[in-house]
């Protein structure tokens, strides 16, 4: 695969390294909408190679951690493909488990899901399968998850889409870090940042995050 900039038209060029503080200082806001418009901009043939590189690593990192119950998300707006990392955990028999909003408030509902299993879009137009054909489980029951995100630095901040719904789901590893599920990042490695801007109290930071590149970010905790 080729190490050369994997986003088409971007201004200023992407190396694809992180990138070093000297770009002035963004907002949160206009950070989401940079990286977001990156990409989207990356190449179908670098999605695919990327792609395949994520999912075998992804499988590596749930064999080390041996998790049984695994949750991961369906891409959506230039993210990261993760139909290869849903195969293969599915081929290893791993149980999988997909994000859903909850009724109420932020906290997201991690339904079971199965080739081919019924999916609703929700209210971003994201599918996720419907409350009434799969069961659900308390996110602490997870063995790990794999989170999208928009942006990630070396310290394990992420940047999301803004709705805040994995740190008021995982609210709990900021008390008791140490518990299961390991939170492991998915992304192309362009959207590695020099930091994420503006920590708050409520951020729950990654324990890695997979790119087409290997692991960006490895905690003691992961070792
Ligand atoms: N593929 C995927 N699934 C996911 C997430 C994600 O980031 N990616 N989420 C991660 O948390 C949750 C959904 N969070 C989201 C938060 C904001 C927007 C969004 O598109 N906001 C619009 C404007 C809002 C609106 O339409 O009302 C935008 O930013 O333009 C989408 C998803 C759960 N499922
Ligand atoms: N544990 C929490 N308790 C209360 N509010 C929270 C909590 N976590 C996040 N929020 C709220 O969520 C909002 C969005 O947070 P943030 O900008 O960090 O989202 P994000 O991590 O980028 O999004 P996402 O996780 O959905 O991809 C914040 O303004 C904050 O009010």
């Amino acid at each position: 695969m080729s190490f050369f900039c994997p986003c088409a038209r971007s201004s200023p060029p992407c190396t694809g390294l992180a990138e070093r503080s000297s770009r002035p200082v963004e907002t949160k806001g206009e950070m989401r909408r940079r990286l977001r418009r990156r990409r989207r901009e990356i190449l179908p043939s670098y999605r695919r190679a990327a792609e395949r590189r994520v999912a075998a690593a992804a499988l590596a990192w749930v064999r080390r951690c041996q998790a049984r119950r695994v949750a991961c998300y369906l891409d959506a707006d230039g993210e990261i493909p993760t139909r290869g990392v849903l195969q293969a955990l599915q081929e290893r028999g791993t149980e999988l488990y997909l994000p859903a909003l909850g009724r109420g408030g932020r906290a997201l509902e991690f339904r079971r899901h199965r080739p081919g299993g019924p999916l609703r879009p929700n209210r971003y137009g994201l599918p996720e399968p419907p409350p009434s054909a799969a069961r659900s489980l308390p996110p602490g029951a997870l063995g790990a998850v794999f989170l999208p995100l928009v942006a990630f630095d070396a310290e394990g901040r992420r940047l999301g889409m803004g709705g805040g719904y994995y740190d008021a789901t995982f609210a709990f590893l900021r008390r008791w870090p140490w518990r299961p599920p390991q939170l492991v990042g998915l992304a192309y490695a362009c959207q590695q940042v020099a930091q994420v801007p503006g920590a708050q109290w409520w951020d729950v930071p990654l324990q890695g995050v997979i790119t087409e590149r290997g692991c960006a970010i490895l905690s003691r905790r992961s070792r």
